[in-house]
């Protein structure tokens, strides 16, 4: 049994549940994987210079076995996200210890503790078999998935799944992820795909756009608010797009930080107006590798109170960390709030605490999305309200190249990997909602 007949039972319009149930499985499938016993290949490298094309490889994989409340899915497109540059790359820690960690846990859990790492943390497919206890999803349904991965014994994560003790992201901290043929994933990280779609449109926002929902629009998150002035970093990039379209949908006023005249217009054909391109403009935030800079803080600053008409801004949105980190306190308005996702240029944060505890300002930490969170994230992009924002699409073989432009920033939005999808623009089923929105779905395209 291969996958070729999987995928010509999903491009069957007369395919039925019943002809997706009984499709016999393959023992194997291809996917893109890390090897454990390379996790010492980049030794001493700069991050730079660490080339995800040297450790992504493309494998033919045993299929994992099905656990109760788990979902198999045929992956017909998948998305590239930092994470997979960050498994890619072995930082800031290997993988397989999260994998060996969650090996510990059960009987079950034991099968993602392997010498290779199936990643990807977004999919877009079509169910193909559901364990016991599984009632909400069906084969056949055309779902995209989410990545939290919960066990939710404790109650710790019973008023929010993301405070889980047990909580994972699938593809990065678990096995047997998206940029695969077959994914395994628990039932409840399931949502409807987006019918106006293609496969690969309907894969690239999962991850980012439901971390953006949280970390700028939930209450767990900012909880931004009409005529709010947020401040968006990489504003064109994978979470940035998502979180300007977030800002304009919900009437505030993103201020969107870009670093070339090309992703500012992307910005501007989104919709924003106020738009800094931090490369033209030459902000130097640390002097050196151990002392910030003030003044450009301030300089930064008064550019921000040009683009407003004097105000500062409400939210700081960030991400890109320790370079960034000390500006972003600075120009947050008395009482705002600096919510922060990630640190792609370093952890170790510095900013002048004065700053912060003087004009009572506020950090909030924001990890992904509970179902809740994705679900809703989700739900706007299937009422046409958010947008993808793929701009390239790769073949599985191609991954690492995909991984390599994420990491080297040469990318605009998101990039897209077909997996089993043969081409680009299938699985579009609601053709008369696509024709509305297609300037706005194909408004990173090939830039
Ligand atoms: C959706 C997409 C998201 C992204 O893209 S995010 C970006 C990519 N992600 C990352 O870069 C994050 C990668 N992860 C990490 O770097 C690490 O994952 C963490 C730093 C987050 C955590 O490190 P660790 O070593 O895994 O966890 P510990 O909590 O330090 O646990 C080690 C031991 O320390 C104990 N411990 C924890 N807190 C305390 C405490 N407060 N007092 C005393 N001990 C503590 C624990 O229990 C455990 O112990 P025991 O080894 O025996 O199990
Ligand atoms: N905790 C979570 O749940 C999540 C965390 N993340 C993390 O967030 C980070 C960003 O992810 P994502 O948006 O997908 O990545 P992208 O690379 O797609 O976009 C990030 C953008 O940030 C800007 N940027 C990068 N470095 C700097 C810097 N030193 N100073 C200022 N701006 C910078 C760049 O835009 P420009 O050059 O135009 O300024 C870049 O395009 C990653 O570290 C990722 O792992 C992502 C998703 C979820």
């Amino acid at each position: 049994m291969t996958t070729q007949a999987i995928l010509d039972a999903i491009q069957s319009p007369e395919s039925t549940p019943a002809d997706f149930a009984a499709l016999p499985l393959p023992e194997s499938y291809r996917a893109i994987t890390v090897h454990k016993d390379e996790t010492d290949m980049f030794a001493g490298l700069e991050t730079r210079d660490k080339d995800p094309r040297k450790s992504i490889h493309l494998d033919e994989v045993p299929l994992p076995e099905l656990g109760p409340g788990e979902a198999l899915v045929a992956v017909m497109a998948s998305s590239v996200n930092y994470n997979s540059v960050w498994t890619s790359i072995f930082e800031p820690l290997s993988t397989f210890g999260f994998l060996e960690r969650y090996g510990r846990l059960s009987e079950l859990t034991k099968r993602h503790d392997l010498p290779y790492h199936i990643i990807g943390s977004d999919l877009a497919g079509v169910v193909l078999r559901t364990g016991p206890g599984v009632n909400a999803w069906k084969p056949g349904d055309e779902v995209v998935a989410h990545c939290l991965s919960v066990e939710l014994e404790s109650s710790d994560g019973h008023n929010d799944t993301m405070l889980d003790p047990e909580q994972r992201i699938w593809g990065f901290e678990t096995n047997f992820g998206g940029l695969a043929e077959i994914a395994l994933v628990k039932s409840n990280q399931l949502m409807p795909k987006p019918n106006h779609l293609s496969w690969e449109e309907a894969a690239a926002p999962g991850l980012v756009n439901s971390t953006a929902y949280r970390q700028l629009v939930s209450r767990n998150g900012a909880g931004m608010k009409q005529g709010d002035n947020v401040l968006i970093w990489g504003a064109s990039g994978g979470l940035g797009s998502y979180a300007t379209q977030f800002a304009l949908a919900g009437g505030a006023n993103p201020i969107c930080v870009v670093s070339s005249p090309q992703k500012a217009e992307i910005c501007r054909a989104m919709g924003a107006e106020a738009i800094i391109d931090r490369n033209a403009e030459g902000y130097r935030f640390w002097k050196d590798e151990h002392e910030q800079d003030p003044r450009e803080w301030k300089r930064f600053g008064k550019r921000i109170r040009e683009l407003t008409g004097g105000e500062d801004v409400d939210i700081v949105f960030e991400h890109p960390g320790r370079e960034t980190f000390g500006a972003s306190v600075y120009v947050t308005r008395k009482g705002g709030t600096i919510v922060t996702c990630a640190s792609t240029s370093g952890y170790n944060h510095e900013y002048d605490n004065r700053y912060l505890w003087m004009s009572l300002k506020r950090i909030i930490g924001s990890h992904f999305a509970n179902y809740r969170e994705a679900w809703e994230a989700n739900r706007l992009i299937a009422k046409g309200k958010i947008h993808p924002t793929l701009s390239k699409v790769y073949s599985l073989e191609e991954t690492g190249q995909a991984a390599y432009d994420v990491h080297r920033n040469l990318h605009q939005g998101k990039v897209g990997v077909l997996c089993l999808a043969p081409e680009e623009g299938l699985g579009v089923r609601n053709e008369e909602m696509r024709a509305k929105h297609l300037d706005a779905i194909n408004r990173f395209r090939n830039i």
